[in-house]
């Protein structure tokens, strides 16, 4: 199901959040300047400090790309537990910052209820904003879930950070729309369910796909949430959109 990529790494190693920050305010970004945006960004090009770091003294430095529903989310968290690394996804800053009702909420919640993507701006920022505050809780290494999500922001972490892997999750589309319209959160504990059952007959030389519903304990069973962008219209744009910024 995945097909792997080992990226070329560049030589230096630094501050992930400060250079993120730095290489943001130097790219020209594709998306419309965001009044919001600018109070963040001066107080960024205060922080330009560069740390190197030999890769032998950190942790894995990995991507997950991959549609929506694909299991980024799953295989990202899992992997996360074994290596004793953060899963950092940039979907969850965005929702953390729709609940927080922070500076980007109004905005963020039309988008992402339309199933479109958030601008490169606005997810630098908040991704930048995470990296510093594991960076102070002496955090090591990471799997980034779900950025970079256009060739703007590939090209920004292939420029700041040292990547180690790219793992590119691919699943075919009908089993991506059941599985996104199975997903359910825990509205208490925050975990990732998923009630969908799928089992899709192997053809045309194309291997069966089996994957048993990945149901919640009992306690998180009456708490189950459905996001609200994982309904069928939504996903639909979510999985076009992601065809055609997210693949080449
Ligand atoms: N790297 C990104 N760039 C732009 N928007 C993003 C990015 N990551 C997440 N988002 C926004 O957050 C929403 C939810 O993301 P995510 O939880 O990763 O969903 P999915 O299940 O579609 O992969 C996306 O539809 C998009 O609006």
């Amino acid at each position: 199901m995945a097909a792997l990529t080992r990226l070329s790494k560049p030589t230096f190693s630094s501050s992930m959040a400060s250079l993120l920050r730095r290489s943001l305010s130097s790219s020209a970004m594709a998306s419309e300047p965001n009044p919001n945006f600018q109070s963040h960004h001066s107080s960024f090009s205060r922080n330009t400090n560069l740390v190197r770091k030999d890769p032998k003294d950190r942790n894995v430095q990995w991507v997950f790309l991959g549609c929506p529903g694909v299991g980024k989310g799953t295989y990202a968290s899992r992997l996360c537990k074994l290596l004793d690394v953060p899963h950092i996804a940039t979907g969850d800053l965005v929702r953390e910052e729709l609940a927080s009702a922070g500076p980007f909420a109004q905005q963020l919640s039309e988008i992402v209820n339309q199933g479109k993507l958030v601008s490169d701006e606005i997810i630098i920022n908040l991704l930048s904003k995470r990296l510093e505050a594991g960076d102070a809780k002496g955090e090591s290494g990471f799997i980034l879930d779900g950025f970079p999500r256009t060739i703007n922001q590939a090209e920004i972490l292939e420029e700041v950070i040292d990547i180690d892997l790219v793992v590119n999750l691919k699943l075919r589309e009908d089993v991506l729309m059941e599985k996104c319209l199975g997903r359910r959160i825990c509205g208490q504990c925050g975990k990732n369910f998923n009630v969908a059952s799928i089992n899709v007959k192997g053809e045309n030389g194309h291997p069966a796909i089996i994957m048993p519903p990945l149901l919640p304990p009992a306690h998180c069973m009456s708490k189950l949430v459905t996001r609200s962008d994982d309904v069928e219209e939504v996903v639909a744009e979510r999985l076009k959109i992601y065809n055609e910024k997210s693949t080449c």
